[in-house]
Order: structure tokens, then sequence, then C-alpha cells
């Protein structure tokens, strides 16, 4: 008798040309995002448009980057918590971030450009907007499916047009004890959701229900769609935020990209999600308040933050 095999995440395929709101590839798509997420909490999405020539090229720029004086890097400063430059400390002494905050405004990433290169970088914000743009693009496209498969279709514009798309490089270390280390420790997003771009070296990974850890291939084209604390607010549990983390793998640095989309608004549990099954578990959330609240020493002792920031007790 072998062994049960692995659990593997869906991939769910959205190169299609003709994947067009409404038509009956767009719903069975639809289908296959919902019952995902609902399940898995994430998928790997299938994104031909992303090529691999691009790929390449985004990751090239983005050794690049981390090559920058760090009196440079420095200037990356956000509006919110983490949303500018984060150094090595001791929870993960190997990792270092930068991140480009509406990453779709090209003066976005001029800007971002201009801070790190004074002198100059070629190509750097030709291929970082069309890297973000088609990124941006497939995220528009899932968002749009998830409303749409509950139903609500009609209300995505009302919540996407307060969305916007951090792009977020990261580089991890080589640890000197290779044998335990994390990259990056177990935690869900607190955002909406997120995207993330792996290279050559692999190493996510999510956890299951049933408390499995899958590894999540680094495949060209093929990433991975996570659903985040928004998510779960907007969506009354029914979908819960992905968790993930990084594990150590391979003995070469680790670059990633992860596209994260924030709400700028406030975002609430659609009426139609609310019944008798499903009561109401959230208060309004109000998402900038909740990325302050997320980074603070208070929130951390929470056994889930966005609870603790907007849950509702329900009395059973
Ligand atoms: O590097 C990765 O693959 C994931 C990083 C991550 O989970 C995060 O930045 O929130
Ligand atoms: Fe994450």
């Amino acid at each position: 008798m072998g062994c049960p095999a692995p659990p593997k995440l869906p991939t769910i395929n959205f190169s299609a040309e003709d994947l067009k709101p409404g038509s009956s590839s767009w719903l069975s798509t639809a289908k296959q995002v919902r019952s995902a997420l609902e399940e898995y909490s994430s998928f790997v999405v299938q994104y031909d448009q992303i090529s691999p020539e691009l790929q390449n090229s985004i990751f090239g720029q983005a050794a690049d980057l981390f090559e920058v004086p760090l009196e440079n890097k420095v200037k990356n400063v956000g509006e919110r918590p983490y949303h500018g430059y984060v150094g090595p400390h001791p929870g993960i002494p190997l990792y270092e971030s930068l991140c480009i905050d509406n990453v779709t405004s090209p003066q976005a990433t001029l800007k971002f450009q201009n801070l790190m290169w004074p002198a100059g970088k070629k190509n750097f914000s030709e291929i970082t907007d069309s890297f973000g743009q088609l990124l941006a693009d497939l995220e528009r496209t899932v968002g749009q499916m998830i409303f749409d498969s509950f139903g609500v279709g009609n209300e995505y514009e009302t919540v996407a047009c307060c969305n916007s798309h951090l792009l977020r490089f990261t580089k991890y270390k080589v640890p000197e004890d290779t044998n335990t280390a994390l990259r990056f420790p177990m935690h869900t997003d607190s955002n909406l959701t997120t995207i993330v771009v792996q290279h050559d070296v692999g190493g996510l990974e999510v956890k299951t229900k049933e408390g499995d850890w899958i590894n999540i291939e680094s495949v060209p084209s093929h990433f991975l769609f996570m659903a985040a604390d928004g998510l779960q607010v907007w969506s009354n549990d029914r979908i819960k935020a992905c968790q993930h983390r990084v594990k150590h793998r391979e003995n070469r640095t680790r670059y990633s990209l992860g596209l994260f989309t924030f709400n700028n608004g406030v975002i609430q549990v659609p009426k139609e999600l609310v019944n008798d099954e499903h009561p109401l578990l959230y208060n309004p959330c109000d998402s900038r308040g909740y990325t302050r609240f997320h980074a603070s020493a208070e929130s951390k002792k929470a056994a889930s933050r966005i609870k603790a920031y907007c849950g509702i007790e329900v009395e059973n």
C-alpha cells in the first residue's frame, strides 16, 4: 500500500483570449474560482500573458534593485505600514523588501526608479509597468469572477473602484542553518487578495483546512492567487484568508514578487451573503484602519487580528 498522494492546489487557466464576462467559459471559470477559494483559500493561476521572457526580465530587474545602496532603499517610504522598504530584523533576519504603491500608475514606477537610481536605470520602469498592468488585469478578472460567483457581480465596481495595487519585491538570503530555516513564518495577508510570483527558487507553501502544507512549485507563467483578510470579511467567512509561509529550499538567494490588492475604503459584507446559516460576522471594516491595527503590537496578541478588529461575536 502506498502513501496517499500529497494534496495539490487546483490550477485554473486564465490565458484564454475569449474569457468575456457572462460567456460560458467565464461562468465555469468563476465556479472553479469560488470552489477553490472556499476549499483552499487559494489556487494556482496559469496566465500566459506574462511570458517567461517578461518574467525573466522583471526578476533581472529585481536582482539589480537589491544592489542599490541602503541610503537609496530607505527612501522607499509608504503611506501605510509595510508599504515601503523593510530591512532584515530579528523575526526575519535574511529578508528584505521594497514596494511600489499604485504600480498601475506609470508615474509611480518612474518616481520609484528615480529614487533608487537617480542617475537612471535602463528598462526598469517599462518592464515593471507592463508586468504590473498585466497582473492587475488578472486580479480584476478574478475579483469580478468572485463577485459573480456569489451572485453580486453588479456590486464589484463599487468595491474595485477603491482598490489599489502594491507591487512588492522580496529577497531572501541563504540561512546559515539550512535544515530548519523558514524564510518567512506562517501568516495571512492583511489586504484583500494577493498574487505571488516565484522564480527559480520555490519554497512558498499554503496550509490546508486539515493542517497539511502544500508546496507551490515555481513554474513559469503560473502564480499563486490567495485570499487575504479583506476577502474573508467581504465573504462573511465563506472564504478564509490563506495561511502561508516560505520555507527554505535550495541553497540560493530567493526572489519573489507579490501583487497586493488593497482596498482603500470600507469593506462591508453584501446583504446577499448573510442569512440564518451565515449570520453576519463582521462590522464594516475600514481598510486603512485595519492595516494600522495589523501592524500594532496590540494586534499581535489576538488569535485572529481581523476578528479582533471588526468581528462580531455570534452566540450559539
Ligand atoms: O515570498 C513569498 O513567496 C511570499 C511572501 C509573503 O507571503 C508576503 O510578503 O506576504
Ligand atoms: Fe504573505
